[in-house]
């Protein structure tokens, strides 16, 4: 008789309210770990000096492999690198064709998406609003509150993976700045083709 062998189910805590896991430890990426994806250099530099966190993000553990489902929370800082709102690195997928989905839990932003085609789009995020980041689709997100975190609970196939290499050559179509008082999507400055 084969035995297929039993597998443990994972479990994991977070809270829907601060983003936060007790059980697992955060991924925390600071301004000096990015500092090189803001239009404004000069700022991005000055804030690399007390190298402010920008965000972390909790990956739950889940094998990487085609099958699995892996989530966790990610909660992004208010904050601008010069009128710049603070935001993720983004990525597309390693598995270029696999999608994830966002669910905002707490907060207001932006979820930046592009294509390698070129197709670009964005929707906002509120508390309750969820978005679905079809295959092939770089993501990002993007902090325009003044004061609040920008929470965030993501799921996508456990195999995806994470190709940061592209965004960080050739950064983002479009940025998110603050113009007179609020968000503004425009051009990427630095946009290498
Ligand atoms: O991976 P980054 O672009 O740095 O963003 C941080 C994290 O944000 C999201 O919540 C994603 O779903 C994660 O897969 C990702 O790793
Ligand atoms: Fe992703």
């Amino acid at each position: 008789m084969s035995a297929i062998a039993p597998r443990p189910a994972i479990v994991t805590d977070f809270s829907l309210v601060t983003g936060l896991s007790q059980s697992r430890t955060p991924l925390q990426r600071r301004i000096s770990a990015m500092a090189g994806m803001y239009a404004d250099q000069g700022a991005a530099q000055r804030l690399a000096q007390e190298d402010v966190l920008v965000y972390e993000f909790f990956d739950m553990g889940v094998p990487d492999s085609p099958g699995e489902v892996a989530y966790g929370t990610s909660i992004t800082y208010p904050g601008k690198v010069g009128d710049e709102y603070f935001m993720t690195k983004g990525h597309f997928h390693s598995v270029l064709d696999t999608a994830e989905i966002y669910y905002c839990l707490r907060g207001r932003g932006l979820l930046m998406m592009e294509n390698p085609e070129g197709d670009v789009q964005w929707e906002e995020l509120t508390p309750g609003k969820g978005v679905y980041v079809p295959g092939r689709y770089a993501h990002r997100s993007i902090n325009t509150s003044p004061d609040e975190p920008l929470i965030t609970f993501f799921a996508f196939p456990g195999h995806a993976g994470h190709d940061y290499g592209t965004i960080e050559s050739k950064g983002f179509r479009k940025i998110v700045v603050e113009r007179d008082g609020a968000p503004l999507v425009v051009d990427n400055p630095q946009w290498a083709q």
